[in-house]
């Protein structure tokens, strides 16, 4: 048997091997047992791309899992106990690695007020995947993601394993509500309704492209662009000191993740909005932006020009870019003033 894999030649060894990694796809949950890892890991359960889900969270993990494992799809679901063992073992091997681990906002709270708490949870979840996971694919939910994002980075650059196209701040909420609220006003099928929604994750940062849309009359319409940027908010609210939103944020990161699966097993053609290491904006000085990213076996395959915007929208690109490079510097300085254990 050795002799005979000896004889593959280069090309025959690859695609031996895309073979196996399309039979075998391991996703992990870290966070897996909150608001949005339970609806989350359920709708990977209910992916027939999964092989192999892990959950992992800080309590209640196992049991979350012996839930989910009696659905009655094919993958294998394990429930990984709260030690450095069982994270490093929920992430061994794993093809995408989501991150909703953090608190939630509360009424009157911006998503920078979770940064004192969430950075350090996300940092060292970033450093158990460096060490367990350096090839995954890693998706990060917990807020603020403008800083998130960025402080995963420093840590995988910090082990020498950091690969710019496969981290990735999960956006895909914003172009869910974009399509969904156009189409509320327009009174058509949200699955027609394809919103470019560039920047970052945060209010202003948020800047949906109407213009680029079937609908560029909805430029100027200052209620549908306050609904975008701030729809967070209105779940936030409504929830009333109970979290933020976390079923449409399920179906949003299961989408994700499937766009990306999708992608590896050789689909062409798959774009998703995406906040990225990208060249967008870098000589203004941010380094990671949200566009659509067109994603392939390697992760990031091609990031998206912005295109032609209209001088209104030109102004909310501005007002983001200069909000972003702020929320991005928190996070590379906090990483070089708390590099943690
Ligand atoms: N990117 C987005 O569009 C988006 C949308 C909604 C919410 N969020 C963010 O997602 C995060 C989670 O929201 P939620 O509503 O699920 O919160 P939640 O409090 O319901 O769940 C968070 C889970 O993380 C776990 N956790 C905490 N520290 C951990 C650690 N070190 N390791 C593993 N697990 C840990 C908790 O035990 C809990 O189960 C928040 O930061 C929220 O702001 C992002
Ligand atoms: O609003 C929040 O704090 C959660 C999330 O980022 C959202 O957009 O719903």
């Amino acid at each position: 048997m050795f002799a005979a894999r000896r004889a593959l030649t280069g090309v025959a060894q690859s695609r031996a091997f895309s073979a196996s990694a399309r039979d075998l796809s391991k996703v992990t949950v870290l966070g897996a047992a909150g608001g949005i890892g339970q609806p989350l890991s359920l709708l990977l359960k209910l992916n027939p791309r999964v092989t192999d889900l892990a959950l992992y969270d800080i309590r209640l993990a196992p049991g979350v899992a012996a839930d989910i494992s009696h659905i009655n799809t094919k993958s294998k679901v394990t429930g990984y106990d709260p030690t450095p063992s069982g994270l490093a073992a929920a992430l061994k091997g794993a093809e995408i690695v989501l991150i909703p681990a953090g608190v939630p906002r509360k009424p009157g709270m911006t998503r920078d007020d979770l940064f004192n708490t969430n950075a350090s949870i996300v940092r060292d979840l970033a450093k158990a995947a460096a060490e367990s996971a350096p090839d995954a694919n890693i998706l990060v939910i917990s807020n603020p993601v403008n800083s998130t994002v960025p402080i995963v980075a420093e840590i995988f650059k910090a082990r020498g394993v950091y690969n710019p196209k496969r981290l990735f701040g999960v956006t895909t909420l914003d172009v869910v509500r974009a399509s969904r609220f156009v189409s509320e006003i327009k009174n058509t099928d949200p699955k027609d309704e394809n919103i470019t929604v560039v920047g970052g994750h945060s209010g202003v940062t948020i800047v949906p492209l109407f213009s680029q849309s079937s609908h560029p009359d909805l430029v100027g319409n200052a209620e549908l662009l306050n609904r975008v940027q701030f729809g967070g908010d209105e779940v936030v609210k409504a929830k009333d000191g109970a979290g933020s939103a976390t079923l449409s944020m399920a179906m949003a990161g299961a989408r994700f993740a499937e766009s990306l699966l999708r992608a590896a097993q050789g689909e062409k053609g798959v774009v998703e909005p995406t906040f990225v290491d990208s060249p967008l904006y870098k000589d203004q000085g941010v380094e990671f932006f949200a566009s659509k990213v067109e994603l392939g076996p390697n992760g990031v395959e091609k990031i998206h020009e912005i295109g032609k915007v209209t001088g209104e929208e030109q102004k909310l690109l501005d007002a983001a870019i200069a909000d972003l490079k702020k929320n991005i510097e928190k996070g590379v300085a906090f990483v070089a003033q708390n590099p943690g254990k």
